[in-house]
C-alpha cells in the first residue's frame, strides 16, 4: 500500500471514529479489582459481571493515552482478546499473557491496551505481575514493523508516545515483574522482558536480544540504556552493533536472562521466583529499584518529545523505508517458504 493511501485510510478511520474509551477498554480481557471484586477461586477467568464491573470502573490514564484509544479505536474493533489478565486475589499475583497472534508484535492498539492493564493492576493494589505469552514458540516479536512502514506521521507519534508510556510504567513499576520467555523475543520483545526485575527463560531454539542494527535500524538510547542496565556495557556495546540474538544457554551466560529451565518448568520456576520475592518488604524493595532505575527514566523522562522526533525523522527517511521494506518482504517470504 503506498504512503498516500494508507494516509486516507487512517483519515478515514479518524473520521468515522465514534468509538469511546470504554468500548475500547473492552478489548482486552481484564479482571482485575482485587479488594473490590470477589474472587473465588484461584486464577479465575474473566465472567461477564466482571468485565461489566472493568468497563464501568474509573481507570487512571493519561490524557494521551485516552485520545490514542478514541482517535484510533475503530481500526482495532477487528481484533478481540489481545491479553490474557488474571489475579491470583489470594497472592496479589496478575499474569499477564499476551495473545496477538501471530507473533505478539505491539501495534498502537496492543500498547495502548498493556498501558491501560498496566495503570488497572496497579491501581487495583497487585503486588506481583508475571508478563507471559499464550502463543507458542513466541514472547513478542517487537515492534509491529508495519507501524514503521509506510507510516502516517499523526499515527506514527502515537505508536512511539505509547511504547515510551509503557516502557516507563512498566520498567519502574511498582509490582514485582517477572519475565516468563517462553518463546523468541527479539528487539521490542527483549525491551520488554528487560524492564522485569526477573527473567525464566524456555531453553530449546529461541532466540532473544536486541537485534535492531539487522533491520537497519538503530536501538534509541532507552533501549540501549535498558540492555547496558542488564548486561554491563562491554557485552551491550558487542550485541547492539552486532543486532546479537542470544540462545537461552548464551543469554544466561551474560546476564540477559536470570534463569534457563525446561519450557515445562518455566510456570513453576515463575511461580517459585515470585513467592521469594513476594517475602520482601515492599515498599524497601520498591525505592531500590528505583534508586538504580530513575537515573534512566529520568533520561527519558526529560527528553520524551526530542526522541519522538528523532524516531519520526529517522524512521521516515528514504533509506531507512527501504531497509525495512526488504526486511518485511524477507520475513513474509521466509514465512511463505515454510
Ligand atoms: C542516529 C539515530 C539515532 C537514534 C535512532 C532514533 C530512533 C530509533 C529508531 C528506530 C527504532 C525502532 C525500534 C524497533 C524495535 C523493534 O522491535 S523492530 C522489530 C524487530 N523484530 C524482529 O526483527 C522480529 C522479526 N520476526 C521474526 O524474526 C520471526 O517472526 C519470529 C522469530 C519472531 C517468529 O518466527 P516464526 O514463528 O517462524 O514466524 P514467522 O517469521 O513466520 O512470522 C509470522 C508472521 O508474522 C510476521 N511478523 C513477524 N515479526 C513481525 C513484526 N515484528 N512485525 C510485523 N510482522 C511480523 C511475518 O512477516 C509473518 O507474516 P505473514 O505470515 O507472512 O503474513
Amino acid at each position: 500500500m503506498s504512503m498516500a493511501s494508507k494516509s486516507m485510510l487512517n483519515a478515514q478511520a479518524l473520521a468515522r471514529s465514534r468509538l469511546s474509551y470504554r468500548c475500547y477498554n473492552h478489548l482486552s480481557k481484564i479482571h482485575v479489582g482485587l479488594g473490590s471484586t470477589p474472587y473465588s477461586t484461584k486464577n479465575s477467568k474473566v465472567t461477564a459481571s466482571h468485565q461489566a464491573h472493568s468497563l464501568l470502573s474509573p481507570c487512571k490514564l493519561l490524557s494521551q493515552q485516552k485520545a490514542t484509544a478514541r482517535k484510533f479505536s475503530q481500526r482495532s474493533l477487528g481484533q478481540d482478546n489481545l491479553l490474557d489478565v488474571s489475579v491470583d486475589s489470594s497472592s496479589g499475583v496478575a499474569t499477564l499473557k499476551m495473545q496477538k497472534p501471530p507473533v505478539n508484535s505491539f501495534s498502537l492498539e496492543f500498547l495502548t491496551s498493556l498501558c491501560i492493564n498496566l495503570d488497572k493492576l496497579h491501581s487495583d493494589g497487585c503486588r506481583g505481575l508475571v508478563i507471559g505469552s499464550s502463543l507458542p514458540k513466541i514472547f513478542s516479536a517487537g515492534l509491529e514493523i508495519t507501524e514503521m512502514y509506510q507510516p502516517d506521521e499523526a499515527r506514527l507519534r502515537e505508536f512511539w508516545r505509547t511504547l515510551q508510556e509503557f516502557w516507563i510504567k512498566l520498567y519502574g513499576s511498582q509490582m514485582i515483574t517477572i519475565a516468563a520467555i517462553t518463546g523468541h523475543s527479539p528487539a521490542g520483545g527483549c525491551l520488554v522482558s528487560m524492564c522485569c526485575d526477573h527473567r525464566v527463560m524456555a531453553d530449546g531454539k529461541l532466540t532473544i536480544g536486541l537485534n535492531e542494527t539487522l533491520l537497519g535500524i538503530v536501538a534509541p538510547r532507552w533501549f540501549s540504556d535498558t540492555l547496558i542496565n542488564t548486561v554491563g556495557h562491554r557485552e551491550a556495546e558487542r550485541a547492539l552493533q552486532l543486532g546479537k540474538l542470544y540462545s537461552p544457554q548464551e543469554a544466561v551466560a551474560v546476564g540477559l536472562v536470570d534463569q534457563v529451565v525446561p519450557l515445562e518448568s518455566v510456570a513453576a520456576t515463575v511461580e517459585s521466583t515470585m513467592a521469594q520475592w513476594l517475602k520482601i518488604p515492599s515498599h524497601a524493595r520498591h525505592l531500590s529499584k528505583l534508586q538504580l532505575r530513575q537515573p534512566t527514566l529520568d533520561r527519558l523522562l526529560h527528553t520524551r518529545q526530542e526522541d519522538i522526533d528523532n524516531f519520526v525523522s529517522f524512521i521516515t527517511k528514504e533509506s531507512i523505508q527501504k531497509s525495512l521494506g526488504m526486511y518485511l518482504a524477507a520475513l513474509k517470504q521466509r514465512s511463505k517458504a515454510k
